[in-house]
C-alpha cells in the first residue's frame, strides 16, 4: 500500500464544493491538496482566525473553504487572471458568501492594498511560487502579532530536491523557493515545514 494514499484516504472528508473541485480537475486548475486544506482549516479553527488575505484566488476553491470554518469570517483575495477571477466571483455568489469577500483582479506583486497594518489573522500565500519572498515581505506587515502566515507548494512537487533541473525557468523558480524556505528557516519566526500535500509552511508571527 502507498503510505501517502493511505493518509490521503484517512484525511478525505466530505467535499463541500464538489462541482468546483471537479471543474478544477477537469480544467487543470491548480488548487490546494486535500491534506493541506485539512490542516489549514484545522489551524483556522484552533486559532479562531476570522480575517484572511489570500494571494492567488484561482476559481475560489480554497477561499470558499477558508470561509466555511466560521460564518463571521472575511476574505480578501487577489487574482491576476481575469478568467479565473470571473469564475471565482461566480462561485462566491453561488455559495452566497460574496458579502464576506473582497476580491481584487490585480497583480499581487504591485497592488496597493489599503488595509491597516496588523489587521489580519491569516495570510495565505498561494500564487506564483517564485514570488513567495516578495509576497511575504509585502503582505506580512498586515498580519497581527500572533497571526498566521501559511505558504502552499513549498516542495514544488519534488523539484525542490532536484539538483539536475535542465529547464532554466524551472531551475530559477526552484532556487527562489529554496532561498525563501531557507530564509524562513533562519528567521526568528516560529516555522513548521510540513510535508503535507505539496508542502505547507506554517509561520507564526510572534
Ligand atoms: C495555485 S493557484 C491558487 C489556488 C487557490 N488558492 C486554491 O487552492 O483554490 C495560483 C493562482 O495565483 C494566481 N497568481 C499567480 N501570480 C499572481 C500574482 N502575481 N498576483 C495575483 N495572482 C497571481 C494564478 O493566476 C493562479 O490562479
Amino acid at each position: 500500500m502507498n503510505i501517502e494514499q493511505y493518509v490521503k484516504d484517512l484525511n478525505a472528508v466530505h467535499e463541500l464544493y464538489p462541482e468546483i473541485y471537479s471543474y478544477a480537475m477537469e480544467h487543470h486548475v491548480p488548487i490546494i491538496d486535500g491534506d493541506a486544506l485539512s490542516v489549514l482549516k484545522h489551524l483556522i479553527k484552533m486559532s479562531g482566525a476570522r480575517k484572511y488575505l489570500e494571494i492567488g484566488t484561482a476559481i475560489g476553491y480554497s477561499g470558499l473553504h477558508l470561509l466555511s470554518v466560521f460564518d463571521d469570517s472575511h476574505l480578501i483575495t487577489i487574482e491576476k487572471q481575469s478568467e479565473m477571477f470571473d469564475i471565482a466571483r461566480q462561485n462566491f455568489e453561488k455559495y452566497k458568501v460574496e458579502d464576506r469577500v473582497e476580491a481584487y483582479l490585480d497583480d499581487a506583486k504591485t497592488l496597493d492594498l489599503s488595509i491597516d497594518e496588523q489587521s489580519l489573522d491569516l495570510l495565505f500565500i498561494d500564487a506564483s511560487k517564485g514570488n513567495n519572498q516578495h509576497f511575504f515581505d509585502k503582505y506580512s506587515p498586515y498580519v497581527k502579532e500572533n497571526g498566521l502566515i501559511i505558504v502552499d507548494n513549498i516542495l514544488l512537487r519534488g523539484l525542490i530536491a532536484d539538483d539536475n533541473i535542465e529547464n532554466r525557468n524551472k531551475r530559477k523558480m526552484k532556487e527562489k523557493v529554496a532561498s525563501f524556505n531557507q530564509n524562513m528557516s533562519n528567521s526568528s519566526y516560529a516555522t513548521s515545514f510540513l510535508p503535507i500535500g505539496d508542502g505547507l509552511l506554517v509561520i507564526s508571527k510572534s
